[in-house]
């Protein structure tokens, strides 16, 4: 498989070869490797890349990066990015714990976080990528009017999430426990690969948009 319009990148994919290879080299630099100025959108925890591709796709305006930390998914999402051939996207495997090592002060406009993992026990609190720790990095990388869209089936995650927020002084700017049912909310939404699994089974999605106070 071939790699297009990569700074860096491999000719050939297999599960250790990605698309962006040591991405704290570009910090501050994204709309040199986009090659334009626009917007950046990020997704942090994207899976096999449904969501992103697909908005790629729909707003060739924007400029996305995707981020997923384990490459046995990751390679589905640059598969797709080949076939479907977007320009506008970049596909980064790497742990969202060191983002501010790729992005610099301001330079994201909206970070994306779909279905992230619920980590159950206490004790992993810190790893849920809506807790305090992760908004205080995320402060860090975002523009002053950027902003977090969160979406989940996982109701104590959701009002973990929630709590989060307040306590790091963030405003919720939407909020939905049945988006689906929300016709403002629900508005050109894109269904992410676990937003279809769980919405099958029956289960209510939930949605948040948060912006720094
Ligand atoms: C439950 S899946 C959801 C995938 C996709 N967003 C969706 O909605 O279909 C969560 C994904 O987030 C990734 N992930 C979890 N923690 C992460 C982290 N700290 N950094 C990067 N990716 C992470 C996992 O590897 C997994 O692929």
């Amino acid at each position: 498989m071939r790699l297009k319009n990569v700074p860096g990148a491999r000719e050939t994919i297999d599960a250790s070869a990605f698309t962006i290879p040591e991405p704290e080299v570009w910090k501050g630099r994204w709309q040199e490797v986009f090659g334009r100025q626009a917007p950046l959108h990020i997704e942090i925890g994207m899976g096999k890349g449904q969501f992103l591709t697909a908005l790629a796709a729909e707003h060739p305006d924007i400029n996305y990066i995707g981020i997923e930390k384990f490459s046995s998914v990751l390679v589905r999402a640059v598969q797709k990015q080949n076939e479907l051939e977007l320009p506008n996207l970049r596909l980064i495997r790497m742990d969202a714990d060191s983002i501010t090592d790729v992005f610099a002060s301001g330079e994201v406009d909206r970070i994306y976080l779909n279905f992230s993992d619920p980590w159950p026990k206490e004790r992993h609190a810190k790893r849920r990528l809506t807790s305090v720790e992760f908004l205080r990095r995320y402060e860090n990388i975002l523009a002053k009017d950027g902003h977090v869209e969160f979406k989940t089936d996982n109701q104590p995650l959701f009002e973990f999430s929630l709590e989060a927020a307040e306590e790091a002084g963030w405003k919720l700017l939407a909020v939905t426990r049945d988006l689906h049912h929300d016709t403002a909310l629900n508005k050109g939404n894109i269904m992410t690969e676990y937003e279809e699994r769980f919405s099958a089974q029956g289960n209510p999605i939930c949605k948040m948009i948060l912006c720094q106070a």
